[in-house]
């Protein structure tokens, strides 16, 4: 019968309802908490990662993030030497893995979280036994850093690209291939953004380096698609958690969803065309002392469209599991 997932779920059946088991939340005064329309939008701070190679506007970004960490546990990072076109392949790919078969993706199921290979998850619960709710979201899930761990087929995934006058062709990307590239990409910038990061809190950079063991620090890749859904105040994708790591790097599609918890609010973020955002977790809480908080946020869904993030937490290889 193979991994069937919620995307599959929703696409064989045409629900116009909420299965019992995904309802959140369950209290009848919270129901609004979840709409989009209830909640402000915020552009959050926007760090220019090109700036930190030149002399003069190092210090000013060092104090940038600082605020930045302290005040928000999240910012935008721009100019960040990721093509666009490997942001998209990525998006593309990892899309079309949640579209394989139940059978086909069922070859791609892992057995611990840790492993380097593959975990595909659905509905997952963040307290196994103690969340009553599912969530709407399918995730996969790989460690990509020290043992690199995705899917293992070298001939890659087909994608379905669309051309234009909307002529589907189908392009060859090598998932395999673009994971190693933005995992090698995205490690260099979490890299420089903790040295300053450590700079700001006026730690010393090689004992940090030493002591958070960053080159054999385990670096986990989450990939979370969550279907549209017929009643999205009913349902959540993710609820309300804090990342584990030093550092988390999301990327997404175009498509809004992420609320983060500021001054006791909750805030939708606007997206910054070509940026990649980031936030503090648990870990680095710990290291600054308490001054940098691992900030609480939640994936809504919508009834339109699909949305895609994915995510690379970087820390210790006991912090890091993501959700
Ligand atoms: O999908 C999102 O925007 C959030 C994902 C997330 O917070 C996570 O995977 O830890
Ligand atoms: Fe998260």
């Amino acid at each position: 019968m193979g991994v069937i997932m919620i995307n599959d779920l929703i696409k064989s059946t045409n629900l116009i309802s909420v299965p019992s088991e995904y309802a959140f939340p369950a209290k009848p005064e919270d129901l609004n908490m979840l709409s989009e329309k209830e909640v402000e939008h915020v552009t959050l701070p926007v760090i220019d990662f090109s700036f930190l190679s030149s002399p003069g506007e190092r210090s000013k970004i060092i104090e940038d993030l600082r605020d930045a960490c302290q005040y928000w546990g999240f910012f935008m990072v721009v100019n960040h030497g990721v093509p666009e076109s490997l942001k998209k392949d990525l998006i593309d790919s990892c899309m079309s893995f949640f579209d394989l078969s139940p059978e086909e993706k069922s070859a791609y199921r892992g057995k611990y979280k840790l492993d380097p290979r593959i975990v595909l998850d659905h509905g997952t619960n963040l307290n196994s036994g103690v969340d009553s709710v599912s969530f709407l979201r399918d995730q996969f899930k790989a460690c990509v850093h020290p043992i690199f761990g995705s899917p293992p087929k070298p001939e890659g995934i087909k994608v379905k690209k669309k051309k234009k006058k909307k002529k589907k062709t189908n392009k060859k990307i090598d998932l395999h291939e673009i994971l190693c590239e933005y995992t090698k990409r995205s490690r260099e910038i979490m890299k420089e953004l903790l040295k300053e990061i450590m700079e700001g809190l006026k730690l010393d950079e090689d004992d940090i380096e030493k002591s958070l063991e960053l080159n054999s620090g385990a670096q986990i890749f989450s990939a979370n698609l969550y279907p549209p859904c017929p009643q999205p105040e009913l349902a959540i994708g993710l609820p309300p958690h804090a990342d584990h790591g030093l550092l988390t790097l999301l990327i997404q599609n175009d498509v809004d969803g992420l609320h983060i918890k500021n001054k006791e609010k909750w805030v939708a973020v606007n997206l910054i065309p070509n940026s990649i955002m980031v936030n503090t977790g648990d870990h680095m809480e710990t290291l600054s002392k308490g001054k940098y908080k691992s900030v609480l946020h939640r994936a809504v869904v919508n009834n339109k469209e699909t949305r895609v993030s994915l995510v690379m937490t970087v820390g210790s290889s006991k912090e890091t599991d993501a959700t």
